[in-house]
């Protein structure tokens, strides 16, 4: 059952901003969140991580209403890897992975144990950061950081895993490499993406967002359409598709009344 939201709504004076969302998410799947800046994507998963209370509608962990489920047993199930993450500067890179594994513990105070250990260490390694552990987060360059608090969210071994635009600062290879991983791994993954691209070669499920409302959901080469995309992004694009079905997308120009003839 993992994860659904059930009409979900959230008004920022008086304008919707998530207006009405209704979708179950495939459990171990890969979902993409895809719309254009400013389309309700980043409230959406954050409405989806209990991080803001619904204003209507529900969001549903295993068919219980996220709200009323005990913070801890929701921060045990769920991993968030946000846009912008403060951390302390003084902290290692092993010191962050270890923050994954506090939801677990079973005093909010209780001291690291030898299991904590091995798999924060597990989970650097997965994301190829297992050689900066004694390295400080002050010192990391944008990719490595997205790197480690990608690595901190897999430490805490949630069902379900959260991402607003992990590929953000990311090379291509570790792009790629970010994608194989979410794709291959048991959780049940949604992710915001600004890649079309990527989107369609990696995720099960495509959800496409356009002014907080949901216009279409399913598998990439149903939601991918030369029509969807020029609805959305107001962008032409001529879209091939391989022999799985899997879209891949060339854009041409922007379309509308202030295209270039
Ligand atoms: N607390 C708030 N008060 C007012 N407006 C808000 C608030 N939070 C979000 N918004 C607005 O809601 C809209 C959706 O924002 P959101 O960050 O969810 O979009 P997004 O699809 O993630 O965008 P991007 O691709 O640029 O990251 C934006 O217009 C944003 O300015």
């Amino acid at each position: 059952m993992s994860l659904r939201a059930h009409d979900v709504r959230w008004t920022a004076q008086g304008r919707p901003i998530v207006d009405g969302i209704t979708v179950a998410f495939t459990p171990g799947g890969l979902t993409g969140l895809l719309g254009p800046n400013g389309s309700g994507k980043s409230t959406f998963l954050r409405l989806l991580a209990g991080l803001l209370r619904p204003h209507g509608g529900t969001v549903l962990l295993d068919g219980h209403d996220l709200d009323r489920l005990p913070r801890r047993d929701v921060a045990r199930r769920l991993a968030v890897v946000a846009q912008e993450v403060s951390t302390d500067a003084e902290l290692t890179v092993l010191d962050v992975a270890l923050l994954g594994r506090i939801p677990h513990h079973r005093r909010l105070a209780a001291s690291t144990g030898e299991d904590d250990l091995v798999r924060a260490r597990r989970a650097l390694r997965r994301c190829g950061v297992a050689d900066l552990e004694h390295r400080r987060w002050s010192t990391l360059s944008g990719g490595e950081r997205q790197r480690v608090n990608i690595a901190r969210a897999l430490a805490q071994e949630p069902t379900e895993l959260l991402l607003d635009e992990p590929t953000n600062h990311l090379d291509i290879a570790h792009q790629l490499a970010l994608l194989d991983l979410l794709a291959a791994t048991p959780v049940t993954v949604v992710t915001a993406l600004h890649d079309l691209n990527l989107a369609a070669q990696y995720c099960d499920q495509l959800l496409l967002l356009h002014e907080g409302r949901l216009v279409a959901a399913g598998p990439p080469g149903e939601v991918l359409t030369e029509e969807t995309v020029e609805h959305v992004y107001q962008v032409r694009a001529l879209i091939t598709r391989s022999a799985a079905g899997r879209p891949s997308l060339r854009f041409l120009n922007r379309a509308g009344p202030s295209a270039p003839g």
